[in-house]
């Protein structure tokens, strides 16, 4: 019996004004715990593959668990189809152990596909895909490099696309249903999918002050990314352009200065790209990151929504219980359920996909 455990972080995307670019790789983890019985030749599961799920919090009962359908298996199935591998090898049991919460702005799908990818390398003992060529299979099914590079490569990155020839342009905006195709009343129809171009996204590492820890204040109630991103405009004017170039030219290297200057920090964590129009989304937002400064709020250095929301990150390096009830107490002030459950937690940021056997 072959057993090994993928483990991939969760993360927080855009960090304030670097909608779509930067991420940072977070303390919790999704977990597969893979074991392949090779003695077996066949197996009574579609595609040879057992799927089962321990998770927490609402959607987890929504996982499907049919490796045809399944997040994680439907992406190793395509990294293995690119391959000419048409099925997981006989038996293969993939248990997913997923404390990230869904849905909620940590991260679950980029740590999902990243997960599906490495699942996928490594069941087809595909030893030549680099993480950076792992890449650019997750960047055709999650488009935004922020969540997936950061879960694949750990700590704080920006993330960005490469200009691509326009026939590779064409291919990376191939429909979801055709990378990955869904069962065609489980009939394999023996295609081989399109494979990505290479080198469609690169990341580069930025430094982190330890000192700095990430307050993850989730509230009880899911907003799809999709859903976040119809909000958004399709333009923005010339002053709003700059006003987030301005910053985020200053986050790098104010997260990664010792010690950390929280008038630096505070300035440079400010967005109007994405955070203003979001605010429909998670009533109180604008009104927490107008609220709190390192001068009302003993430890605090910036806020900004975590990802597509609604999870509000703050970042410290003390009094995280009260800075966390601070947003919770406004999160409850501006929401229609004044009851509102928010979970919160003091996260450090975490290392890149790993396996182990
Ligand atoms: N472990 C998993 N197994 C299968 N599907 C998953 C898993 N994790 C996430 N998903 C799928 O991804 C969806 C959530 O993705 P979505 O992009 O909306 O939010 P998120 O990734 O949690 O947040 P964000 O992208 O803002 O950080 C879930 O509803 C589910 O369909
Ligand atoms: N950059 C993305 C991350 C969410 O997956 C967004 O904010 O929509």
């Amino acid at each position: 019996m072959e057993s090994f455990v993928i483990r991939t972080p969760s993360s927080s995307a855009n960090i304030g004004p670097g909608f779509d670019v930067i991420g940072l790789a977070l303390s919790i983890y999704l977990e597969l715990h893979v074991t392949i019985d090779r003695s077996k030749t066949t197996s009574d599961h579609p595609l040879n593959c057992r799927v089962t799920y321990e998770g927490q919090g609402e959607g987890s009962g929504d996982i499907d668990l049919d490796p045809q359908n399944n997040l994680i298996t439907r992406v190793a199935l395509y990294v293995l189809r690119c391959h000419d591998q048409r099925a997981f090898p006989a038996e293969t049991h993939v248990h997913i152990k997923n404390p990230i919460p869904l849905g909620r702005g940590l991260g679950s799908s980029g740590a999902a596909v990243v997960a599906g990818a490495m699942l996928g390398k490594e069941v087809g003992g595909l030893t030549h895909l680099t993480d950076a060529r792992l890449f650019d299979y997750c960047l055709m099914i999650e488009r935004h490099p922020d969540n997936v590079g950061a879960a694949l490569f750990g700590g704080f990155v920006g993330t960005y696309l490469k200009p691509l020839k326009p026939e590779d342009v064409a291919r990376i905006e191939i429909p979801l249903s055709e990378v990955l195709p869904a069962p065609a009343g489980g009939v394999d129809t023996g295609e081989r999918p399109p494979e990505p171009p290479h080198g469609i996204g690169h990341h580069i590492k930025f430094p982190w002050n330890n000192d700095i820890k990430a307050v993850a204040i989730i509230p009880d109630f899911v907003v799809p990314t999709h859903r976040a991103r119809e909000v958004l405009p399709s333009a923005y004017t010339r002053p709003d352009v700059i006003f987030n170039l301005q910053r985020i030219a200053l986050l790098p290297v104010a997260l990664g200065q010792s010690p950390p200057d929280p008038e630096l920090i505070h300035l440079a964590m400010q967005d109007k790209v994405h955070q203003p129009y979001r605010q429909v989304l998670i009533p109180g937002l604008n009104e927490i990151v107008e609220s709190m400064s390192p001068n009302t709020d003993d430890g605090f250095l910036g806020v900004c929504l975590s990802g597509a929301g609604p999870t509000i990150l703050a970042l410290a390096t003390r009094n995280f219980e009260g800075i966390a009830g601070k947003i919770i107490g406004t999160l409850r002030q501006y929401n229609k359920n004044k009851d509102l459950r928010c979970d919160w937690k003091v996260l450090e940021p975490a290392e890149g996909t790993k396996v182990t056997r």
